[in-house]
């Protein structure tokens, strides 16, 4: 077909989903939340698009420029789309429900949107849902939010989960004191680190961090490594900890360790996971510990893990098959196809004699009261 205009194209990296992704987004969606409530977790809602000051202050390293940004014609302020439900939770948490006891157990699900794609993954609109533990981000806290990850997964349907445990601010820690660093190298150092760039680390006055490129891999092994490596101890209660969470996961999936990996880590603190599932290109969410910041006070800890599960739903979605429905022919009875959806037909009623009940996805046809299957 000839298109001289661009009114049936989409912008860039956003997208319909099908009815039977639609159908698979649903039951991701549903499972999700429903772990979470099950463990005490409340959900609430918060709005598509507020001011951008509330959403780029909450936590330290939150980018505002990967925001879709503009002027408010009524309040004449800047305001933005979101683009991670996890600081609106925190403005909730340290605003309307800062008199609430803690621990705080909230969850969410919504769709956010950033202005480019993120690295291969072109989208710009994605689902996340989540779940935040507000006032703790003990050794306890981050299990039970991994283990909570990895049971939403499991009951949205995704198989072969691993989780990639990291120490979003290792370098910071190891700058500080044993392996000190220029202010002006730590970026570079982190940069290099997170490449996996041996040379380029080297390069950057960073030699003293070349073994942590070495410290990656199935947990157990990984773990060793990075023990022998911190000879002064600055990581032992960080080491420690990743200890007990990767014993607590254990068995429920894959535990793997990449304690400089940084890619996409705003603002988490001591701890970091990455979660992966068989099949589904790219990690499928993301959480760790992190500070959620007051306007006078130090503000408050906090521990939660997001999920992206659009990859995960377009797989669901292609491995799906339709349940049949129930044709409901000319002058059909209401109160008898009625009986039929409640015992769990879906029903497709005839708007004319020309209905073809195959052509619309009918496996049964009403007759006589009852669901005949329909001769193929
Ligand atoms: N919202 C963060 C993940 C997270 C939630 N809680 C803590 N970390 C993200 O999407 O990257």
């Amino acid at each position: 077909m000839h298109h001289d205009t661009d009114r049936d194209l989409l912008p860039e990296g956003l997208g319909d989903r099908s009815p039977a992704q639609a159908a698979a987004a649903s039951r991701v969606r549903r499972g999700a939340l429903d772990v979470f409530a099950s463990h005490g977790y409340a959900r609430v809602e918060t709005p598509t698009i507020e001011f951008e000051k509330s959403m780029a202050s909450r936590m330290a390293g939150v980018q505002p420029r990967r925001m879709f940004r503009f002027v408010d014609p009524v309040s004449l302020r800047t305001l933005a789309l979101r683009s991670d439900i996890t600081v609106q939770l925190g403005r909730i948490a340290a605003t309307s429900l800062a008199n609430k006891p803690r621990p705080l157990r909230l969850c969410y699900s919504g769709q956010v949107l950033t202005i480019k794609g993120d690295g291969l993954d072109p989208a710009r609109e994605r689902l996340q849902l989540g779940a935040e533990l507000i006032g703790n981000d003990s050794v306890s806290a981050a299990a039970e939010v991994v283990a909570i990850a990895i049971e939403a997964l499991e009951q949205a349907g995704a198989t072969g989960i691993s989780v990639d445990l990291t120490l979003p601010d290792l370098v910071d820690t190891l700058a500080a004191e044993a392996l000190p660093l220029a202010t002006t190298q730590v970026e570079a150092v982190r940069r290099e680190l997170d490449a996996k760039d041996a040379g380029g680390l080297v390069d950057a006055g960073g030699a003293a961090y070349l073994p942590l490129l070495y410290a990656v891999g199935p947990f157990e092994q990984a773990i060793e490594r990075l023990t022998e490596f911190d000879t002064d101890g600055a990581l032992a209660s960080r080491i420690a900890g990743l200890r007990e969470i990767a014993a607590r996961i254990g068995g429920r999936a894959r535990v793997t360790l990449d304690p400089s990996e940084r890619h996409g880590f705003e603002y988490q603190s001591w701890f970091g996971f990455m979660i992966y599932a068989t099949g589904v290109q790219g990690a499928l969410g993301r959480g760790g510990t992190y500070r959620i910041l007051g306007e006078t006070s130090e503000g408050e800890v906090a521990t939660g893990f997001s999920l992206y599960p659009d990859r995960l739903i377009e797989l669901l979605a292609e491995t799906a098959s339709e349940a049949g429905a129930l044709f409901l022919p000319l002058g059909h009875d209401p109160q008898v196809a009625a009986q039929q959806r409640a015992v769990g037909w879906r029903t497709v009623a005839a708007l004319s004699g020309e209905d073809d009940p195959v052509a619309l996805g009918c496996s049964h046809r009403l007759e006589g009261g009852e669901a005949v299957p329909l001769s193929a």
